[in-house]
């Protein structure tokens, strides 16, 4: 399987994020509250624009069923997705909705975002989009079951968080892999390069968005 052999290339970059500070400091319930604070900030609008970027999909396909799963897909980075960020503000003492309000797109972000937003329109095939897309869902939960497989987490505040990414992730890869590896199968070798470079490209972003979290990114700081 296509999406098979994609997993298995990004791997090294899964454990490097997992040894990053960010995941570190889930890890130890000791992450620093500007880092969640800035996380909150951009991730907020990344994943209204994840939302949208659903929305530009929905022309790309034909088939009802997969129409509806986007629109619960759309339904829960903008009404599921919230509950890890509440567990992240609690975390750190601070007002959700307040601090969301001064967010932006800093430079990873914006250029995370971007490469998700140029795959919707440059290729009519959604499968050029989904694996730009695929890794934030698999990013989250590989980390996620990573962090859980440690059974140190009783007493973290921030176990819920990492609860989350362990079982709502399922049902959405699986969704995503079937639509990629359908069209792998009659992809042309080029094609399936950029389909490649797309998912790898995106877990770099994901690990350059908890980095951008961590040193508090901004386009002052340049
Ligand atoms: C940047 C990013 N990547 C992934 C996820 C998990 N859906 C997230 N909330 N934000």
């Amino acid at each position: 399987m296509f999406t098979k052999q994609l997993k298995k290339e990004v791997e090294p970059i899964i454990e490097s994020i997992y040894n990053d500070p960010f995941i570190q400091g889930i890890i130890h319930g000791n992450l620093k509250k500007e880092a969640v604070k800035h996380y909150l900030k951009a991730d907020s609008l990344y994943l209204n624009e994840f939302a949208k970027i659903y929305s530009l999909l929905i022309p790309k396909l034909d088939d009802r069923k997969g129409i509806q799963f986007l629109l619960g897909q759309i339904d829960f980075v903008m009404n599921g997705e919230v509950d890890a960020h509440y567990t992240l503000a609690d975390y750190a003492g601070i007002d959700y909705k307040a601090v969301i309000e001064e967010g932006e797109w800093y430079p990873s972000s914006d250029h995370y975002i971007k490469h998700m937003y140029y795959n919707a329109y440059r290729y009519s095939d959604a499968s050029f989009t989904i694996c730009a897309m695929a890794p934030c869902p698999y990013v989250y939960q590989q980390l996620a079951l990573k962090i859980a497989e440690r059974n140190d987490l009783e007493g973290n505040p921030l176990k819920p968080w990492v609860d989350f990414y362990c079982t709502n992730m399922d049902e959405l890869i699986g969704h995503l892999d079937r639509w990629v590896d359908e069209f792998s199968e009659t992809a042309s070798d080029e094609e399936l390069n950029i389909l490649r470079k797309n998912f790898v490209e995106s877990c770099i972003h994901e690990k350059r968005f908890f980095n951008m979290s961590y040193n508090i990114e901004t386009w002052e700081g340049y």
